[in-house]
Parts: structure tokens; C-alpha cells; sequence
């Protein structure tokens, strides 16, 4: 049982991503634009990847059966990278590179460090086996073969795949248009004096940063007035423009608190307060159909919520399956005592590797102290109703992973 009141951190991601519908929109971007997009169509391999068998070493193409210990072999042509070879002629060896493609009649290559050369002819000096050194053609894709499935996010490693097969129009989705409100009238922009009561608007860059990494496109981005109505006409200009709407601040219980109370009023509020630490008074309902994620003011909530609730539902919306990231037990290196009714999203940091991973916590867990993430390498869980020991495994989930 969550504490009172508060909706169970399971029960608000099945919620919100019932309500996640992935965006249909597809447009065709050029290779050299498609990093972060996420593909909208299967990719068939058109013909082998690499498209001939070639030499993964500098050295020798012989046919293995030609070599006889002590018996030199004449070096019969040259082939440099990029070039057609001609057939290996019987009984000789051919001078190849990495990368060049394999004669006809060659099946083997034996690396340069392996003979002696003198003039024209090549002594041998080391065993040599059918198929050694050669790279297959088709070894890394083979023509026909589902090479990336419609859905994947397109990371650099993504991107030289669908080069080496020659594509240069890629299908993708659009991105998903999202409006980042601040709300707060002790907010000043960066670069200006701070008079009293004033601090600076952390959440609209930690927001922007997140929402870059996470492929989104930022259409609209302003700071609101402490007013009913202010936060009335921009949520609703937001919702008219955005996908998504992500709100920061004014979700809790406080009378300056108008978010929460214009999504009641002016639209749909669905879910509020969450049994979730950072965090809890989440609230995230609709305008006029349009998604309203309200997040916490508290720029360590800003960042652990939108990790926890808003990733998972921003990559369903971008049509990808892979709604929730995979965690790793760890051991803890940290203690608490006092159990919460609260699942604790900690913010945390894998020490060491292999057998020898821990995972530490970061002293001051406030949700105002945001030091803490740029100490930390990702979110350890402690789970509701529960004490941690050093030693106890908890689940760690890695910044990238949260934000991949
Ligand atoms: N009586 C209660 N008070 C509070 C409760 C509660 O249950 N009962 N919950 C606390 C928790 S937990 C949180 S989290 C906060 C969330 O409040 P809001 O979402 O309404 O946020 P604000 O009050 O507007 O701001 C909270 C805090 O964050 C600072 N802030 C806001 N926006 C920014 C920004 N863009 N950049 C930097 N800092 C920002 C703001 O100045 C406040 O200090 O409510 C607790 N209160
Ligand atoms: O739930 Mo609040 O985000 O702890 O400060």
C-alpha cells in the first residue's frame, strides 16, 4: 500500500502510458539529420554489408594449398583497397591490404609480419588455413535480413549501420513538439542581477537539456506569472501548439499554486501526488486533448520525475517499445533506516565494476539540492515500506539508460 492519498509510482505509469499515443507522423530527413530521431519503418538490408569477401590484415592472398614449408611463392599482382582483383593465377600469391577484396581463387591471406619478402617472390613462414583473415561478404548484414526495426532511436552507431548500407533518405518520425512552462514569480533569467526573494529559473534549462537528449523538439518556452489567469492563457496557448506540455512548479497545495488548478478547471486533471520521493505532487492530466505533464518545482524533482515519469512516456509517444529502461541490482553503499511510504528515487553513483559494483548515495537526497545529480551517475531505488542496509541490493538505473 502507497502512503494516503498518493498514487503508487506503478500505478501512475500505467496510467500516464495508457494515455501515451505514439505520434503517426512520419517525414524523410537525410542521413546526415537523422541522429536521436526514432526510425518509422523497418530497414530491409538492400545487399551485403560488406558487399565482397575482403582482408581484415595487410599481407599475402594465397590459395592455402599452394603453401609448402620452405617453398617460396612468386608475387603475381597487386591489389590495393578500391580496386577489382583479377583472378589469383594457381601457384602464387597476390600483395592485398585491409580492406582490399579477395582474388578469385585466394581463400586465405597471411599478414605481411608472417613472411619474408624478397624481390618477387614471398616465403611463408607460417601455417596457413582455409579462410584465414578473410572477412566474409555479407558478414555484418546479409541482403534481406531486418537490419533495424521501426521504433529504434538512432544513435551514432545507428547511423553509420544505415550508411554502410548505402541509405541516405531516412524514414523517421516527427518529433514530438513539447512546451516547457516555468511557473514562479521569484524567477529570473540567468545573466541578470538577482534583487531579494528572487533565485534564478533552474528547471527551463535542466527541462530543455532533457528533452534535447530525448529527441523532443521545444516549441514554445516561457516563464509565467503567479496568477490563475496567466497560467490559464498559457497553458491553454501550450496546449494548442505542443504535443506535450511539461509544466514546472505549482502543482502543490499552496494558494500561489495554479497549475494544478487550471488543468481541474479549464481541462482535465487525471492524476495528482504520486507516493513517489522527489516528486510527489505530480499532476498530469489534459487541455483540450493535449498531455499536461505538471512536475514538482523542486529542480531535483524536475529531473527525477521527468526521468521516472516523463521519459517513459515521451518514448512511447515517439513510438518506441522500449517504454521502461532495464535496472541492475547493486549492492548499497548507503543506509535508510527510516522506511518511507514514498518509493525513493536516490540520487546515486555506481562505484567500481563486474563483481566489485556498488552503488553510493549522495549525502543531501533534498529536492532542492540538484549538486547532487551532476555528483551522481543515475537513480538508485529504494522501495516503499523498506530499510537498506550496506550491502542490501537495490535497483540502479543509469542517467543514460533513464535518458537513452
Ligand atoms: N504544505 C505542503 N507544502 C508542500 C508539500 C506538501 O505536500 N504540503 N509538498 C512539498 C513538495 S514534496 C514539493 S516537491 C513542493 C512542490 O511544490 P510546487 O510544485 O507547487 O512548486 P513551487 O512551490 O512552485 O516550487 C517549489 C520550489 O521549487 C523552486 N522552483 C520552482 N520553479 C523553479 C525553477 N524554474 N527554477 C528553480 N527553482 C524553482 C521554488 O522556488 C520552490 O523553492 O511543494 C512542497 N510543499
Ligand atoms: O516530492 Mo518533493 O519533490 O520531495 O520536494
Amino acid at each position: 500500500m502507497a502512503g494516503q492519498d498518493l498514487i503508487s509510482v506503478d500505478d501512475a505509469l500505467a496510467h500516464i502510458l495508457k494515455r501515451a499515443t505514439p505520434k503517426a507522423q512520419t517525414r524523410s530527413v537525410p542521413l546526415t539529420e537523422c541522429l536521436g530521431r526514432v526510425l518509422a519503418e523497418n530497414q530491409y538490408v538492400p545487399s551485403d554489408v560488406p558487399p565482397a569477401d575482403n582482408s581484415a590484415v595487410d599481407g599475402y592472398a594465397v590459395h592455402h594449398t599452394d603453401v609448402v614449408a620452405g617453398r617460396a611463392l612468386t608475387v603475381s599482382d597487386r591489389v590495393p583497397a578500391g580496386t577489382a582483383p583479377k583472378p589469383l593465377q594457381p601457384g602464387t600469391a597476390v600483395r592485398i591490404f585491409t580492406g582490399s577484396e579477395i582474388p578469385d581463387g585466394a581463400d586465405a591471406v597471411v599478414m605481411q609480419e608472417r613472411v619474408e619478402r624478397t624481390g618477387d617472390d614471398v616465403l611463408i613462414l607460417a601455417e596457413v588455413s582455409h579462410g584465414q583473415n578473410i572477412r566474409k561478404r555479407g558478414q555484418d548484414l546479409s541482403q534481406g535480413e531486418l537490419a533495424l526495426a521501426r521504433g529504434v532511436r538512432i544513435r551514432p552507431q545507428e547511423m553509420g549501420l544505415l550508411a554502410s548500407m548505402g541509405m541516405y533518405q531516412i524514414p523517421v518520425l516527427e518529433k514530438l513538439r513539447v512546451a516547457v512552462l516555468s511557473t514562479g514569480d521569484e524567477l529570473v533569467e540567468p545573466g541578470t542581477p538577482l534583487s531579494p526573494g528572487q533565485i534564478y529559473n533552474t528547471n527551463r534549462y535542466t527541462l530543455m537539456g532533457l528533452l534535447a537528449d530525448a529527441g523532443c523538439e521545444v516549441v514554445l518556452c516561457e516563464t509565467l506569472k503567479d496568477t490563475r489567469e496567466a497560467t490559464r492563457n498559457m497553458l491553454e496557448q501550450a496546449a494548442a501548439t505542443a504535443d506535450l506540455v511539461i509544466t514546472s512548479g505549482g502543482v502543490s497545495v499552496g494558494e500561489e499554486d495554479h497549475v494544478r488548478v487550471v488543468l481541474e478547471e479549464s481541462g482535465n486533471l487525471s492524476l495528482w501526488r504520486m507516493a513517489i520521493k522527489p516528486g510527489k505532487p505530480l499532476a498530469f492530466g489534459d487541455i483540450n486533448g493535449t498531455p499536461v505533464l505538471g512536475l514538482p518545482g523542486n529542480p531535483a524533482s524536475v529531473l527525477v520525475a521527468f526521468m521516472v515519469i516523463g521519459m517513459p512516456f515521451i518514448r512511447k509517444r515517439q513510438g518506441r517499445p522500449d517504454a521502461l529502461p532495464a535496472g541492475e541490482y547493486l549492492p548499497a553503499d548507503f543506509e535508510v533506516t527510516a522506511p518511507s511510504t514514498r518509493r525513493e528515487f536516490v540520487r546515486a553513483r555506481k562505484d567500481g565494476s563486474g563483481a566489485g559494483a556498488s552503488v553510493s548515495a549522495f549525502p543531501n537526497q533534498s529536492s532542492g539540492v540538484l549538486s547532487s545529480a551532476c555528483w551522481a551517475s543515475g537513480l538508485a531505488v529504494v522501495p516503499e515500506h523498506t530499510t537498506i542496509q550496506p550491502g542490501d541490493p537495490v535497483v540502479y538505473y543509469s542517467f543514460t539508460d533513464l535518458l537513452s
